[in-house]
């Protein structure tokens, strides 16, 4: 058996490597939609999301992996959700792009006009079915490299890591954790790119006080695990935004989508809606166009001279 070297010589990889600067295509990204480039989601990457309960965070990630799914009709994705079975997590996606009422298409309450808006939603997701698995109970990490292995999935999302097990025997839920994160590493170093969802824990507000708001939420609020912080590339939280006066039950709340690490670029927060009744979110502050970026640069041009 030739056992793996523990080293490798920089003059045995520089021809390579510089070669792939100069003349190497660009790394492969999934596009998640406008707006949101800095998440750099591709092949090799893990990214750790976060944040208080209910704020978003599967609607969020499944909204990304159609989108990014839609966009390329190469990738592959391999979904382990805890908490929801696959049809429910589906019923939220046809709600997003169908425009229609979640709680409509899970009564069973739908009226012709709203059947007809859901035709061309049912078709974007029959396009993305046949490269999309779901793993089954038991959540386990075996499980999860199964199923993805089925598909020969490029992206795997875990919701949520503090509740797949790990392979093998861990005294505390502390140990499980390292050891997960240690998985999804080694998933990544197979070209693999895995985002992982997880659980905070409450921190103190400015009054002192113990809560899941923005401001005292860290990389630290991760739960379990500082294993997590350093395992991922990059981290995000998805908290209420700064100045919102939402109550619990709105159905539209403002968020901030806030990056903690970014391990090869600058840390970029960004603000969204979340529309609870139809599990979409959407940018506070739409993207210009070119043309209207253009347009806008050349009044403050005029205003310039005037
Ligand atoms: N039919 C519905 N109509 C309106 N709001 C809904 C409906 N179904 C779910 N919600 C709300 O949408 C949000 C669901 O968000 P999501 O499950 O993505 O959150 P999460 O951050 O993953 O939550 P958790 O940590 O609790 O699992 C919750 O706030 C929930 O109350």
């Amino acid at each position: 058996m030739t056992e793996r070297q523990t080293f490798v010589r920089c003059d045995r990889l520089f021809d390579d490597w510089q070669d792939d600067v100069l003349h190497g295509d660009p790394p492969r990204r999934f596009d998640i939609g406008p707006g949101l480039e800095h998440i750099r989601l591709g092949p090799g990457m893990v990214a750790l999301l976060g944040g208080s309960p209910g704020m978003g965070k599967t609607a969020f990630v499944m909204q990304s992996v159609v989108s990014a799914m839609s966009a390329d009709d190469t990738l592959r994705v391999c979904v382990a959700n805890v908490e929801m079975p696959p049809e429910r997590l589906l019923e939220r996606q046809l709600s997003r792009l169908g425009d229609v009422s979640l709680d409509d298409i899970q009564n069973r309450t739908l009226n012709a006009r709203q059947r007809d808006k859901l035709d061309a939603a049912f078709d974007v997701l029959d396009d993305i079915a046949d490269r999309l698995v779901f793993v089954r109970a038991p959540m386990t990490l075996e499980n999860v490299a199964d199923a993805a292995d089925s598909i020969d999935a490029d992206l795997i999302v875990l919701d949520y890591i503090q509740r797949i097990r790990p392979a093998g025997k861990h005294d505390d839920k502390r140990g499980s954790v390292d050891a997960t994160m240690d998985s999804i590493r080694r998933f990544a170093d197979a070209g693999c790119c895995v985002v992982a969802l997880s659980a905070v824990g409450r921190s103190k507000d400015a009054k002192g006080r113990s809560s899941y708001s923005g401001e005292g939420l860290s990389l630290a609020s991760f739960r379990e695990s500082s294993e997590l912080e350093y395992g991922a590339d990059d981290a995000y939280l998805i908290v209420p935004s700064a100045n919102s006066d939402a109550e619990p039950d709105d159905a539209e709340i403002d968020v901030s989508l806030r990056q903690l690490k970014s391990r090869y670029g600058k840390p970029t927060d960004v603000e969204l809606t979340f529309d609870r009744s139809r599990q979409r979110f959407e940018l506070a502050e739409p993207v210009m166009s070119e043309e209207h970026q253009r347009l806008r640069d050349s009044i403050a041009g005029l205003w310039g001279e005037a």
